[in-house]
């Protein structure tokens, strides 16, 4: 494998992204959206735009300067001029900075995925910049197949998870439970709004000892 599949914890973190196009940008709306700490955008031309105006962006409108990567943890190099972008890798690898390149990605550290979110379920989809267009198409069917009833699903599973663990049953016993959920009709009966359905269900599935926690574990799902 070229690359090694991860999913960061960005909080009270320091990003730079330098270059803020349409690619710069794409990293900053996923960097907002993981609530990253603090977020340094670098771009002499920035226009006002509505991403910019995040209140977890700093905006510097000037060319970029090698110091600039000081006491940043994640660097995103994102102009589309490749000495800028390799000014900022070199910059990185002096500090030992991870740096990610839009331009020469084997200069930097690593390469973003295309990402389908749905709530806490994320698909990540990455051919290790062979091409981007595939995963992005791939993504793209990914979506239709797992629609945003898996949110909920998501959300659901982790509930019952939280309830039926502490209940103490041998390990497969609680695999089986879990896969008998996954199995049924769960997702088509989030899909449909069918709340008393998916109570039936449960009931059905879960050890007598959870069953008064269905409420609270189907609650706001739908
Ligand atoms: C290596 C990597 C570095 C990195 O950015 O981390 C990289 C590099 C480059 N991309 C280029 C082109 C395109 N990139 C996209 C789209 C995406 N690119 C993304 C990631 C990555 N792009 C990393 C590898 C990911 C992997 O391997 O899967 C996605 C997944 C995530 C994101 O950017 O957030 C996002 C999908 C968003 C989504 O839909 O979800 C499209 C769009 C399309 O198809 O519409 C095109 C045009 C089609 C094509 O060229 O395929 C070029 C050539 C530019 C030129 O021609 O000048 C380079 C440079 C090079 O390859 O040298
Ligand atoms: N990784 C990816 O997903 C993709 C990468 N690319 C590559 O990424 C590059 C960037 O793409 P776009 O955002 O479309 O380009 P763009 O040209 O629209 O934006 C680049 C930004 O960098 C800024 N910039 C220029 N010099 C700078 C400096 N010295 N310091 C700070 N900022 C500076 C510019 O003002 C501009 O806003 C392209 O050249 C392309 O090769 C293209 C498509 C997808």
């Amino acid at each position: 494998m070229r690359y090694f599949p991860v999913f960061l914890d960005l909080e009270s973190k320091t990003c730079l992204v330098v270059g803020a196009g349409p690619v710069g940008r794409r990293k900053i709306s996923t960097l907002i959206k993981s609530c990253a700490g603090t977020i340094i955008v670098i771009d002499p031309g920035a226009k006002n735009h509505p991403l910019l105006e995040d209140e977890s962006i700093q905006l510097v409108n000037r060319p970029f300067k090698p110091g600039d990567v000081d006491g940043c943890h994640l660097v995103f190099a994102c102009t589309s001029d490749h000495e800028i972008n390799q000014q900022v890798t070199r910059a990185c690898r002096r500090k030992n900075i991870w740096c990610n390149t839009a331009t020469d990605p084997d200069q930097g550290d690593l390469v973003l995925p295309a990402v389908l979110e749905r709530g806490d379920l994320i698909l990540a989809v990455s051919t290790c910049g062979a091409s981007p267009a595939l995963s992005a198409r791939i993504k793209k069917e990914l979506a239709s197949r797992y629609g945003p009833e898996y949110a909920s699903l998501t959300t659901l599973m982790s509930r019952v998870r939280k309830h039926v663990l502490p209940m103490g049953l041998p390990q497969e016993k609680n695999q089986r439970i879990f896969h008998a959920i996954l199995d049924s009709n769960a997702a088509e009966l989030l899909k449909k709004g069918d709340r008393q359905g998916l109570h039936r269900l449960l009931q059905s599935l879960l050890p007598s000892g959870a069953h008064n926690h269905i409420q609270e574990m189907i609650h706001a799902l739908f």
